[in-house]
């Protein structure tokens, strides 16, 4: 089904109420193949709960969830992370008593063998021909993301940038052609933030195409190839930064003259 005119993912109508409040309404994205695609808007505006929509974390009240070409609407969140769709979290989720390397082996094995507690057994006795291939890609994926000076060290003992990046790496262990970032860069530094976006820049060409979801608005305008801007659950504007950021909309709802200067 996929061609590099299919999008990576599109959503269509796609709707998700809690009670009688809908968090995400009417939502049409388009996310296309080999971009970094930002989902911006305020505090509520219903940015996370589109990410776990289409992570199949939670399922939608209405519409459909399109990936390859494929509708994957209702699908659990084991099959759309086969199907290549992979998120980090907006707090960091690593397992605190591994080591960097460990991590990634564990997110490298979720996809290669039977599951998430088999990862867990093996990973301290690495012997076949398969964990053996697993600690090599894990070893790439560390050194792709700049931590294997770091590999041996324990998840909780990294700098919060680091473990950032780790948490990156264990994204990329699945082998992932949309990765959807949440608030990757919140708590960094300026450099820290730079390498970031280097980081998430250099990806494309290892043909990731990127969702993004931040509140560091600089980021967002210097990385992005086109951004959504939500606002009480809609989609009130979309388009490249240029254009985004003088919509009279999105400066009313979010961005304010100050932050779009
Ligand atoms: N499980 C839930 N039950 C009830 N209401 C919820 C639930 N999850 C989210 N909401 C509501 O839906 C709205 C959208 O929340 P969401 O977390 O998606 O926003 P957001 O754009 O990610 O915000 P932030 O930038 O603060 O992370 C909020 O009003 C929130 O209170």
């Amino acid at each position: 089904m996929s061609s590099t005119d299919t999008p990576v993912l599109q959503t269509r109508n796609l709707t998700r109420r809690f009670g009688g409040y809908s968090a995400v309404s009417n939502v049409d994205l388009t996310i296309r193949r080999g971009t970094i695609h930002a989902l911006i808007g305020p505090n509520g505006a219903g940015k996370t709960t589109l990410f776990n929509l289409m992570t199949g974390v939670l399922p939608p009240t209405e519409g459909q969830i399109i990936i390859d070409g494929v509708d994957v609407s209702g699908s659990r969140p084991d099959s759309i992370a086969r199907r290549g769709v992979v998120r980090t979290f907006q707090g960091v989720r690593l397992f605190p008593s591994m080591t960097a390397l460990e991590n990634v082996e564990v997110g490298r094995f979720s996809r290669t063998r039977g599951g998430f507690l088999t990862a867990l057994a093996r990973v301290p006795g690495l012997a076949t021909p398969t964990e053996a291939a697993t600690r090599r890609r894990a070893e790439e994926l560390l050194e792709r993301v700049g931590l294997s000076a770091r590999r041996n060290v324990l998840a909780t003992e990294l700098a919060l940038a680091d473990q950032r990046r780790l948490e990156i790496a264990r994204a990329l262990a699945v082998d992932p052609k949309l990765l959807l970032l949440d608030e990757p860069v919140a708590g960094m530094n300026p450099v820290e933030v730079q390498e970031a976006a280097r980081l998430f820049k250099s990806l494309l060409d290892d043909g990731i195409t990127i969702l993004i979801t931040e509140h560091h608005m600089s980021l967002v305008m210097a990385i992005s190839d086109v951004i959504s801007v939500m606002n009480y659950g809609r989609k009130i504007a979309e388009g490249p930064p240029e254009a985004v950021k003088r919509d009279p909309e999105v400066l009313a709802a979010y961005l304010g003259t100050e932050a779009a200067a």
